[in-house]
């Protein structure tokens, strides 16, 4: 899989031209001032987090918190790459990003912990809304020290398999949950759905489908008429794609997420076990996400060319995900007929067909947006509303 600059570079890259993350940053109008969302309301048998990241999705959770359903919720940190803030009186503000940004203290991870343990609440919570692979790699840590971690980041568990296999130790000492329902499917009930089917004794035994929100915008809508580069920054501009969009376009997080599902159905695969196809020419894998950015078009003539050809078959492009029973897997782009299931999503429509033995003749099928702030961010909210049974 393609390397692509860390997500803090990404963020210095995107910050004040994001209109979602803006929007996000004033509070849209059915927002409750954050003053509103008093952090002293919160008994001890409320629930404590501090947030990682404050970007897209962690803005859209911070305006989630503000809602009636987050009233047991008591936000005691939140921090982005640089910097953090567990003062109570400044996490109540309305402008709690730019606070951060302008006011916040240097990045330190054992403040925000000290403030979960100060915070006398017996459910402690970190939320992973970043892309950040460091953080990732803590998780196990935190989960064994009692931390329950709900997280959107798919570093760890569709990481290197040993991340994952220190992630299944953490969460079998039994000492904390883990909820990742945004990993995968922007919180669609996929592995929800994986993990009751095999707890009755199912086994997935072939999966296909399209599990990426961007891609699947693009694609969808892509008929080479407005330039894919356009398609692209629009699809940035709504929030869909990774912090750097080659994330997206070069598989690697469809990857991830194939990594995921099939390491949840038992297949033990490592990552560079998955035959991965990159959308992004070799010219533009090197450089910095700014620069990327700036050369978006240099994408536009390949993939005219790869939807003209398909066309000319009557077929349409896709960036499809399969598992054989055998365990390979494989992400790339592919023609498919127009009666192919997945020629029929629409916006960011993510598609998870799963044949098990139980579903055999037909897949049991998933389908929905998968991706964007707001149906991410409530994924995260369920996932920590759920270890209190709510
Ligand atoms: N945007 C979407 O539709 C979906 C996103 N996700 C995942 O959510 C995560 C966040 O995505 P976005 O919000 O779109 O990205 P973003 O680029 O808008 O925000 C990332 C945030 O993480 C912060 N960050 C980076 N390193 C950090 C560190 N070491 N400590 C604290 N904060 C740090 C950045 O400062 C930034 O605030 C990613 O893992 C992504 O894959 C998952 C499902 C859907
Ligand atoms: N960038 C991702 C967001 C969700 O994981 C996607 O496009 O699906």
């Amino acid at each position: 899989m393609s390397a692509v600059p860390d997500a803090e570079v990404a963020e210095a890259a995107a910050v004040g031209a994001h209109p979602v993350r803006d929007r996000l940053l004033s509070g849209g109008v059915e927002e409750r001032s954050r003053t509103g969302c008093a952090p002293t309301a919160v008994d001890a048998s409320g629930i404590a987090i501090v947030l990682l990241g404050t970007g897209v999705v962690g803005g859209a959770l911070l305006k989630l918190l503000c809602t009636p359903a987050a009233a047991r919720i008591r936000l005691v940190g939140a921090a982005n790459s640089k910097r953090q803030q567990t003062d109570p009186a400044k996490l109540a503000s309305r402008q709690l990003r730019e606070q951060i940004r302008a006011e916040g203290d240097p990045r330190d991870n054992a403040a925000l912990l000290a403030a979960l343990d100060a915070s006398g609440v017996a459910v402690k919570v970190i939320v992973d809304a970043t892309a950040n692979v460091s953080l990732a790699a803590r998780h196990a840590e935190w989960l064994e020290r009692g931390y329950h971690v709900v997280t959107a980041n798919k570093a760890l568990a569709g990481g290197e398999l040993t991340g994952w296999r220190a992630l299944q130790a953490a969460t079998a000492s039994g000492r904390a949950h883990y909820g990742d329902a945004a990993t995968v499917g922007a919180g669609l009930p996929v592995l929800s759905t994986l993990r009751r089917l095999r707890g009755c004794g199912d086994a997935l035994l072939t999966l296909e489908g399209v599990f990426s929100g961007s891609l699947s915008y693009l694609f969808n809508q892509y008929d080479g008429s407005v330039p894919f580069s356009t398609l692209l920054a629009d699809a940035r501009r709504l929030g869909y794609t990774e912090p750097d969009p080659r994330s997206d376009l070069s598989g690697e997080d469809v990857a991830r997420k194939l990594l995921i599902l099939a390491r949840h159905a038992g297949f033990s695969l490592n990552a560079d076990e998955v035959e991965v196809e990159s959308l992004v020419p070799e010219a533009l894998r090197g450089l910095s996400t700014e620069a990327f950015l700036e050369r978006l078009p240099e994408l536009d003539a390949p993939l005219a060319a790869r939807v003209a050809e398909a066309r000319e078959r009557g077929h349409v492009l896709r960036y499809l995900a399969r598992l054989n029973q055998r365990g390979h897997a494989r992400v790339g782009l592919v023609e498919v007929p127009p009666t192919h299931p997945a020629a029929r999503l629409y916006g960011t429509d993510n598609q998870f067909a799963l044949t098990t033995t139980r579903y055999n003749t037909q897949p049991l099928v998933i389908q929905g947006p998968g991706a964007g702030p707001e149906v991410t961010a409530q994924a995260l909210l369920g996932d920590v509303l759920a270890l209190v049974g709510a």
